[in-house]
């Protein structure tokens, strides 16, 4: 029988540190934000709308790729070391809607060779420093569905993002995670509806009940 919101605490819970990922408009925050309810859980959030380099981004990718990819890592270390520094981090759950390697799977897809070789140094000095997840929840949906999302929440900067931008973001992360065997919860998103459908927010929660091998491990929404 599944368990009532709000029974099931984090004393139960095998993780200490579960980051959700997903394409741009997967629904990873909404995600994040119930689960964290669910499990009492801290909650570390990516904080891109401080980003000033953002939407300039997006009129002019090109321009702009480096100082924002650059910016969005220096933030995300500072999140994630201050995390560290929290003497808790072990004895309470953690969920975040990001990982930390999204900086590099990102600037491989906007940045040129020769300033991908410099990021890549910086990147893995801080990512050396960093505690990485347990275990990641992806979110896949199809890009008619992400571009759907994107239209609704209706982020201006957002508005012209080509399919082909999400095309090669969804081949990236998929291949990161492949190469690396990641443990991975892999979940079909297309037709999810975690905030109305209180039985698709329970197939996370009865997953992250379950002991799996390294790799990933697919999941659908009844
Ligand atoms: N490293 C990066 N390089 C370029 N753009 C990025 C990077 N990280 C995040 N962004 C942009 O920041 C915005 C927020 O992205 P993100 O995918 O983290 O959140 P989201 O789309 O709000 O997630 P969700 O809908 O799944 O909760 C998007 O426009 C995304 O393209």
């Amino acid at each position: 029988m599944q368990q009532p919101t709000g029974l099931c605490g984090a004393n139960n819970m095998k993780y200490t540190f579960i980051t959700i990922e997903g394409n741009i408009g997967a629904g990873k925050t909404t995600l994040s934000h119930l689960l964290a309810k669910q499990f009492n859980a801290r909650l570390v959030l990516e904080q891109f709308a401080d980003n000033p380099f953002l939407p300039k981004f997006y009129e002019n990718p090109q321009q702009y790729a480096f100082p924002l990819e650059l910016f969005f890592m220096a933030e995300r270390f500072k999140q994630l070391k201050e995390l560290i520094q929290q003497k808790d981090l072990f004895q309470n759950l953690t969920i975040s809607d990001y990982l930390f390697t999204k900086c590099l799977l990102f600037a491989k897809i906007n940045l040129s060779e020769e300033e991908f070789r410099l990021y890549q140094r910086l990147f893995d000095i801080m990512y050396q420093q960093l505690v990485q997840p347990e275990i990641l929840i992806y979110l896949h949906a199809p890009v008619a569905k992400l571009q759907q999302n994107i239209k609704k929440r209706n982020r201006p900067y957002e508005q012209q993002i080509p399919d082909d931008y999400l095309f090669s973001i969804q081949e990236t992360y998929t291949h990161y995670i492949k190469q690396h065997n990641l443990k991975t919860i892999y979940v079909d998103v297309s037709n999810a509806d975690f905030l109305g459908n209180p039985e698709h927010l329970h197939v996370i929660i009865d997953a992250l009940d379950k002991e799996y091998p390294e790799g990933q491990h697919f999941l659908s929404l009844p």
